[in-house]
């Protein structure tokens, strides 16, 4: 439930060591007749791969030819390893990698780790995160004039996620409200998921649902990229040669049991356990 500040919580508990990674973050607003926007795309990145990178691209060329924002901030945001998705990596090697994505993929990609070095986190605690951080910590953005603008914090998400938000059981009613009516949504197009179908059940948050289309259509994932691991065929040029040769470099993906704290060869794998449906969703299986 979102309490009187507008936070679906108050107080939100740090991993150790902790601090929010704001070194690419845009301080000061290019044109101050628009609205500065800050992207967060929450997903398992098992490994990231150049599709994940794509999405904000996408979402770059459509925010520019067809909105009043302006992106001041990008940020990954990998989940937690209580997860449970099947394939998810142990933490450390999944924001190393999202890290060395980020350095090769220009200079507005940042990692947060926020989520992924504790607990479960619920995407709209998520998000509410990232308002607390960017809007109350630092204070917001200015324009050029020195005027202070407020960052309004959006989800990057592809249509199989969203289309998650119509099952049953996997999100709350008032998440959702949060998520959509609070901050809003930009939705990529992905193969296999109508984009459609993905909002039909949304329909009351439509204003702040913006829809991607793939240009070209790209259906890498993860779990591809996995498979072609396991079966020691190359994921060159699928994801970036840093992401390729760490892979390599520290022998992920070979075992197909490997998942959470699976993390390299020769050690234990982790013991699956179904989330609670209360605090974590079911992982649901998406697009591969
Ligand atoms: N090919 C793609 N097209 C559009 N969106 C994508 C694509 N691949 C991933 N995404 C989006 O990226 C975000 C993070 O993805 P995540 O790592 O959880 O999924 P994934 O690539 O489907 O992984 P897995 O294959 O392990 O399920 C999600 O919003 C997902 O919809
Ligand atoms: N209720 C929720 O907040 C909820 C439900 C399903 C997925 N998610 C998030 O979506 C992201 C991607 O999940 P999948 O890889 O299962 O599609 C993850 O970051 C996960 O935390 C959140």
């Amino acid at each position: 439930m979102a309490s009187s500040s507008g936070y679906v919580t108050e107080g939100f508990t740090n991993p150790p060591n902790y601090s929010f990674p704001h070194h690419r973050l845009q301080r000061v607003m290019k044109d101050s007749t628009k609205t500065p926007v800050v992207l967060v795309a929450c997903g398992s990145f098992s490994p990231v791969t150049y599709l994940h990178l794509r999405m904000f691209e996408m979402a770059k060329d459509y925010i520019r030819h067809n909105t009043d924002f302006e992106i001041v901030g990008a940020y990954l945001s990998p989940v937690s390893d209580m997860y449970k998705k099947p394939g998810l990596l142990n933490s450390r090697h999944r924001v190393n990698m999202c890290n060395l994505a980020a350095e090769d993929s220009g200079n507005w990609l940042m990692v947060d780790p926020w989520e992924a070095f504790q607990s479960y986190q619920r995407t709209a605690i998520v998000l509410d995160h990232f308002d607390y951080e960017v809007n109350t910590v630092l204070g917001g953005v200015q324009t050029e004039e020195g005027e202070h603008r407020s960052v309004h914090v959006m989800l990057l998400a592809g249509s199989d996620l969203i289309s998650t938000m119509s099952e049953p059981g996997v999100w709350s009613y008032s998440d959702l409200d949060h998520i959509l009516g609070r901050y809003g949504v930009f939705i990529i197009e992905r193969a296999g998921s109508g984009m459609d179908q993905a909002t039909d059940n949304l329909a009351k948050w439509r204003h702040n649902i913006y829809m991607i289309n793939q240009l070209i259509q790209n259906d890498v994932s993860s779990t591809k990229v996995r498979l072609f691991l396991r079966r020691g065929l190359s994921v060159r040029y699928l994801l970036p040669n840093t992401v390729v040769d760490y892979i390599e470099q520290n022998g992920l993906y070979l075992d197909e049991t490997a998942s959470n704290s699976a993390t390299d060869k020769g050690k234990e794998p982790a013991k699956k356990e179904p989330p609670s449906q209360s605090s974590q969703p079911q992982a649901t299986p998406s697009g591969c």
